[in-house]
């Protein structure tokens, strides 16, 4: 047999037939639900009298839109309010697994997945969200769905989908200290740029993918959508089965053992061809920030605001003018000397448990600068807040001046209440930095955890190093 790469393996698997049109109808493993992008799906169910055709392959909660304080209060936003709410009785009319917002497994849907162990090695998993590529960190195919897809999924369990080319992006050496998978995936965009990756399924692989552990893998994988790639995926290994084992909708027992058997064949075999190969060198990647209104503007903590002038692409040229006059930057100014007005340590990129210990560690003792006007940290599910509860990570934050909140979204984009307002500087732990993403008129960094933390502290961009 031929040597087949990762993604193709996932891929055979899942094949159902291939239309006269190129496409592959996919069996589809694993549906998860938001009320952003599901409401109408639901509607089409009930107008062609469809029912779900396997509903124990869906979770559902709601992430983007729920408050993240006084919860008990319920939602002020009557359109937020709505879409919640709708969700709630799709979930109960069609019978799907539900998590409402009091629900301590709550949380955002890239985090809570592998945390409840349904997101699983070998699956192909669906969800009406771009940063579905994050559950690839599990040897599985996952992808970003639109409303339609999402209706054909639910009535029949497939995806048809155009097969992708293969990227392999191999990672060696090892990161420097402070340096996080974060900086990795900001460089790599920076490089290749947000279209880099377009029409491609990337598969990380390398000795510095090999030793990070399962947080930083997800990191990764989320960030693979901003390069452009449809999927990303990283191959099992004993650090996949140590992070799934015991998790409450993991397999156990025989069953257990009978999926760890398959799971370890997943990986790209070892002659395999891929379509198109990259490298990155760990041990040269500095923090990185971004400066611009794309995560491809993005530089590192040393570097300054790039001038205009000297891109010689016209198109490009006017583009780095428009995010600088947004951004209300000058060419030359040191990333150091940006000023902030608030922090975000949050969102599918950087909310689980292992960004929160990294950012703690920095703030620990510290106190928020007096020009930060809000320090917010958003855990991404209720079950982080409670682990992180449990080891004082909210009191180190809490003491230093930042807001301790409950699961969500949150400021990643403004869908609910926590927002930018106009010219509001932020440090931002998320991955888009899209005029308004923050909040009409708002100003994202992208940066990784530790740098956000240093940032708070410092009132502007600094590596730790100089703390
Ligand atoms: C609202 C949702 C559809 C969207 C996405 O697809 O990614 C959001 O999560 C985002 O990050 O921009
Ligand atoms: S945290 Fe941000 S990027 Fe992730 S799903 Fe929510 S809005 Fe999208």
């Amino acid at each position: 047999m031929t040597a087949q790469t990762l993604f193709e393996k996932l891929w055979a698997r899942h094949a159902v037939l291939d239309t006269d049109d190129g496409q592959t109808l996919l069996y589809i493993d694993l549906h998860l639900i938001n009320e952003v992008t599901s409401p109408q799906a639901f509607d089409g169910l009930r107008l062609n009298n469809l029912q779900p055709w396997r509903p124990g392959a869906v979770l559902a909660t709601s992430d983007h839109n729920v408050p993240t304080k006084a919860r008990e209060a319920g939602i002020t936003d009557a359109i937020a309010r709505r879409q919640v709410e709708a969700l709630e009785r799709n979930c109960a009319e069609f019978g799907l697994k539900f998590f409402d917002m009091q629900d301590e497994r709550q949380g955002i849907l890239h985090v809570i997945g592998p945390e409840q162990g349904i997101t699983l090695p070998g699956m192909t998993i669906a969800c009406g969200d771009s940063h579905t590529t994050t559950h690839g960190a599990f040897a599985a195919l996952a992808f970003g769905i639109g409303t339609s897809e999402i209706e054909h999924i639910l009535s029949t369990q497939c995806l048809l989908l155009k097969k992708l080319k293969t990227l392999r992006i191999r990672i060696d050496g090892e990161l420097p200290p402070y340096v996080a998978s974060k900086d990795l995936a900001l460089a790599l965009i920076g490089t290749i740029g947000t279209a880099g990756a377009t029409g491609y399924a990337i598969e990380f692989t390398g000795k510095t993918v090999a030793a990070m552990s399962m947080e930083a893998r997800m990191t990764l994988c989320n960030l693979a959508i901003e390069a452009g790639a449809r999927c990303a995926m990283v191959a099992f290994d004993d650090t996949t089965a140590a992070y799934l084992r015991g998790r409450p909708l993991a397999p156990t027992g025989a069953q257990w053992d009978a999926a760890e058997a398959y799971w370890r064949t997943l990986r790209s075999d070892p002659d395999a061809r891929f379509d198109r190969e990259l490298q990155l060198d760990a041990a040269s990647i500095r923090p990185h920030v971004t400066w611009g209104t794309s995560p491809e503007m993005v530089t590192d903590v040393d570097g300054q605001v790039p001038n205009p002038e000297s891109e010689r692409d016209p198109v490009k040229r006017r583009g780095m003018q428009q995010a600088l006059d947004y951004m209300g930057l000058e060419p030359g100014t040191p990333i150091r000397a940006i000023k902030l007005d608030k922090i975000f340590i949050g969102s599918c990129t950087n909310s689980r448990l292992e960004d929160l210990r990294l950012a703690a560690d920095v703030v620990k003792g510290h106190k928020v600068a007096d020009n930060i006007v809000q320090a917010l940290v958003v855990p991404g599910s209720g079950l982080v807040k409670r682990q992180a509860e449990a080891e004082g990570l909210d009191r180190i934050f809490t003491d230093a001046g930042f807001e301790w909140r409950d699961a969500g979204c949150s400021m990643c984009l403004g869908m609910n209440e926590d927002r930018l307002g106009k010219g509001e500087r932020c440090a931002s732990t998320s991955n888009r930095n899209f005029e308004g993403r923050q909040g009409a008129g708002g100003r994202s960094h992208l940066v990784s955890p530790v740098m956000a933390a240093a940032a708070a502290i410092a009132g502007h961009f600094t590596d730790i190093r100089d703390l």
